[in-house]
């Protein structure tokens, strides 16, 4: 299959870029404007050629050098290879040292040096502008770049160009095209009888016709209509391709340079961005505490201050870890490349790279910068150990992970799985379920908690059968769905570490019990309980007489329940469990010859009054002795 790349050029002003654009590509650069209204992706700058092999290139030429700034940030995803001109006649300019500084500020580390005007100098010299450009090269990004001498008006060394590019080209590993959509918009316009146009660089993911997309960060629901890739109609595009994408739900006033098309719900616009931000070698002053910058960052341009942890200003050439607080929202990636630059007079000041694109505010301290250098250094197994011990809910989802960590949920899946087999971490799954994930350490630290409150709670409430679950689950299971929390209990209940009985935990060990001085005391009320039989007191009429503090009574008096010691008869009342099995002795007795049972009968049986006949007989049902029969004033035994 014949494959599509993008080559940007670089260089200093009249070295030759257009010109070599127009002989590689035998179109003029300068005049694609006017072509731009025919077809949606055209675009200012960007010139097609064929390589050899069949291979079809896209060249970015764009002039100036604010606009090579945009466009190399912008593109940084999309370029697969940079072609930096140098005139054979003027060699190495002061623009050449500052596009190489953002090449390699931005990471691209694909390139070719290409001497043009070849046939204004002769030989000798060329060699001579070579020696120098190897110097300058020389432990940078491009220390490799091979170098290759053409002349662009007589065309010597321009096949030979392109055999260079496309065997450099052949050499670069295939992209991939993981993690949620996003891209950067570089340009918003209309055409007439299609609508809303965006086009730019995707930088993760896959789009497709149909798709709901989101734009960002004004947070406005799209749909693709339809899509092209270097003026070609397709149902997909796929990360490092330009794309113009033809948008409906949407119009062009609501829309601008900067803003990204994303995957609905996956990023979360920031105002602030922890970097690693590197210092050009080449600045004439110290970049102070609080400075303001302009940040570039895939096609926004955003004020922002520079914030320091731990030190008052950085130094010409350093690699600092800090924040930039921005002064409008934007989105950004993880490992995303920017570029720095001072307002006025606008220099390049350096670049970094993008550690946490939601940051949080930090205190000035040495632990803030342990914080970001390891955030920065980690590897994915690194980052998601990291959230899950550090966060304040132990269990997470791979979606939840995956929106917290703003990486892809399979590149997640990959890393759980490897920390699942080292222990590291452990997994909670159970049929349909999401399954579902804790930091080993994390979980020790909660066990150890909930047996130091488990033991605590059982001292002070010896007579419970347990801590309430409802509360437990609060404490220990932030934001997890009962079922989900049941296979927590159960993992723990394996582990011996608890044991869940109805509506209370309590430790396995654990059985409620009352103290010698109480249970004297429980012994008299059952007695006396017992005595009363059928016409039972309440419970604070039978403990009137018996020392015991507002709290013992309450204890006792769910203690004998819990106990089945004592039924419940009315809010007040209370019978003792040898009584009520009496009751049922009787009334089955009864039952078993006569059938049926109706208030008066039971009345005359008992003989007691209504205030404690009905109380009893509703007991029974309750208890699931008899039914009574709807409607009719009897009941039978039930079946
Ligand atoms: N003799 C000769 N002249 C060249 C060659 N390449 C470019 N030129 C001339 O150099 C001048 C500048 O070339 P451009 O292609 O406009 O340079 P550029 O780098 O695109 O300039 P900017 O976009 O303004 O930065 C023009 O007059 C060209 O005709 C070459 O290989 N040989």
């Amino acid at each position: 299959m014949r494959k599509h790349y993008i080559v940007g050029t670089a260089g200093h002003i009249d070295h030759g870029k257009t010109t070599l654009s127009t002989a590689l590509t035998g179109i003029n650069t300068d005049r694609l404007k006017e072509e731009r209204e025919r077809n949606i992706s055209i675009e200012l700058g960007f010139a097609p050629f064929t390589l050899p092999n069949g291979d079809q290139v896209s060249l970015i030429d764009v002039p100036g050098h604010e606009k090579f700034i945009r466009h190399m940030v912008a593109g940084v995803v999309g370029i697969d290879l940079v072609l930096l001109i140098i005139a054979a006649d003027e060699g190495i300019m002061p623009q050449t040292k500052e596009h190489l500084q953002i090449l390699e500020l931005l990471g691209i580390e694909h390139g070719i040096i290409v001497l043009t005007k070849k046939d204004l100098v002769d030989e000798d010299f060329i060699e001579l502008v070579k020696e120098d450009i190897k110097e300058i090269l020389r432990g940078t990004i491009l220390k490799n770049a091979p170098i290759l001498a053409v002349s662009s008006t007589t065309h010597e060394g321009i096949d030979e160009l392109k055999l260079l590019i496309q065997e450099m080209l052949s050499q670069i590993p295939e992209r991939t095209s993981t993690g949620f959509f996003r891209m950067p918009i570089d340009r918003v316009f209309t055409l007439k009888g299609i609508g809303t146009v965006v086009t730019g660089t995707v930088y993760s993911g896959t789009i497709e016709v149909g798709q709901e997309l989101e734009i960002q960060p004004s947070n406005h629901k799209v749909r693709v209509r339809s899509l092209q890739v270097h003026s070609q109609s397709v149902d997909k595009a796929f990360a490092g391709q330009r794309v113009a994408i033809n948008l409906t739900g949407i119009e062009v006033e609501d829309l601008q340079r900067g803003d990204s098309v994303v995957t609905p719900g996956q990023w979360e616009p920031s105002q602030r961005v922890d970097v690693e931000l590197h210092l050009l070698n080449e600045i004439d002053f110290a970049l102070k505490q609080n400075s303001e910058v302009k940040i570039h960052i895939g096609t926004t341009e955003v004020m922002g201050t520079v914030l320091f942890y731990d030190r008052k200003e950085a130094l010409p050439g350093e690699t600092v870890y800090c924040q930039i607080k921005l002064e409008e929202p934007i989105i950004s990636s993880r490992k995303e490349r920017f570029i720095i630059r001072r307002p006025s007079p606008s220099t390049t000041i350096g670049g970094g790279s993008i550690i946490d694109p939601n940051a949080k505010k930090h205190k000035y301290r040495q632990e803030t910068i342990d914080l970001l250098k390891q955030k920065s250094k980690g590897t994915l197994d690194e980052l998601i150990l990291q959230q899950l011990q550090s966060s304040s809910q132990v269990f997470l989802t791979i979606q939840e992970l995956s929106t917290l960590l703003i990486l892809p949920k399979n590149e997640i899946e990959v890393g759980l799985s490897k920390l699942t087999k080292q222990l590291q971490i452990i997994e909670f799954q159970s049929g349909s379920q999401d399954p579902f994930y804790a930091a080993r350490t994390q979980l020790e630290k909660i066990e150890k908690q909930i047996v130091s409150t488990l033991e605590t709670y059982h001292k002070t409430y010896p007579l419970r059968l347990g801590y309430p679950k409802a509360e437990f689950m609060k404490q220990f299971m932030e934001k997890l769905k009962p079922k989900m929390a049941q296979n927590v209990f159960d993992y723990w209940g394996e582990k011996r570490l608890l044991m869940v009985k109805e509506e209370f935990v309590a430790l396995p060990t654990f059985k409620p019990q009352l103290p010698p001085t109480l249970q004297e005391k429980a012994n008299q009320l059952e007695q006396k309980l017992i005595e009363q039989g059928f016409t039972p007191d309440s419970w604070d009429d039978l403990t009137k007489e018996v020392k015991l503090n507002e709290k013992e009574k309450n204890e006792l008096y769910n203690f004998l329940l819990n106990q089945g010691k004592i039924l419940k008869l009315t809010d007040k009342m209370i019978i003792h469990q040898q009584t009520f099995e009496k009751l049922k002795a009787i009334i089955i007795d009864f039952l078993r010859k006569e059938q049926q049972i109706t208030i008066q009968q039971a009345k005359e049986l008992l003989n007691v009054s209504r205030k404690y006949l009905v109380p009893l007989m509703e007991l029974l049902d309750q208890e699931k002795v008899t039914v009574l029969r709807q409607g009719q004033n009897y009941r039978e035994l039930r079946k």
